[in-house]
């Protein structure tokens, strides 16, 4: 799918729940993780920093570093949303996200986790300002990212 699939109403809905959620994103993103860790709890094996893995989703989400790997993730949402109008601009950049996402382990099962974590922080943080319209309108941008991640992560296996 591409940017043009999104009508500028579902842009403006994208526009507008991003502005309330990136206000805090440290916080929306640690809802994000944590959800994400109820839904596939192994998902916290894959992030070894200094060698030693974390005995618990608590101790990751407490961890500066995966706090760093939150912010990351919360900056390429960003980077999509600032990017509505020309998703196909971040396509080289999110390939390659794919791929290492792949080497380290990641399965692109999980990027859909994420997906659902994502709607999941939306709703919690935004509350019946997120609407069904806005609901539908974030899976759509969603989907596209993760169709380019899948691509790198694709390749990457393929190279393996
Ligand atoms: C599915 C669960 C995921 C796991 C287990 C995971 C794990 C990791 C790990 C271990 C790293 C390297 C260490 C670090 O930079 O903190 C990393 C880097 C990164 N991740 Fe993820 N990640 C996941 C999903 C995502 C998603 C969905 C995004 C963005 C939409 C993302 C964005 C990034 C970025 C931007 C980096 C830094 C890449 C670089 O250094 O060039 N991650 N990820």
């Amino acid at each position: 799918m591409e940017s043009g699939d999104l009508s500028q109403a579902e842009k403006e809905l994208i526009r507008q729940s991003w502005a309330t959620v990136n206000q805090d994103p440290q916080h929306h993103g640690t809802v994000l993780f944590t959800r994400l860790f109820d839904l596939e709890p192994d998902l916290v094996k894959l992030f070894p920093y200094n060698s030693t893995q974390f005995s618990s989703a608590r101790e990751c989400l407490a961890s500066p570093d995966f706090l760093q790997h939150v912010r990351k993730v919360m900056l390429v949402i960003d980077a999509a949303v600032s990017s509505l109008e020309n998703l196909s601009s971040l396509q080289e950049y999110l390939i390659g996200l794919g791929k290492k996402h792949q080497a380290i382990g990641v399965k692109t099962e999980s990027f859909n986790t994420v997906g659902e974590s994502l709607l999941y922080a939306l709703e919690k943080g935004l509350g019946p300002a997120f609407s069904t319209p806005a609901r539908e309108a974030w899976t759509k941008l969603y989907s596209v990212v993760v169709k380019m991640m899948s691509r790198g992560w694709q390749e990457g296996k393929e190279g393996e």
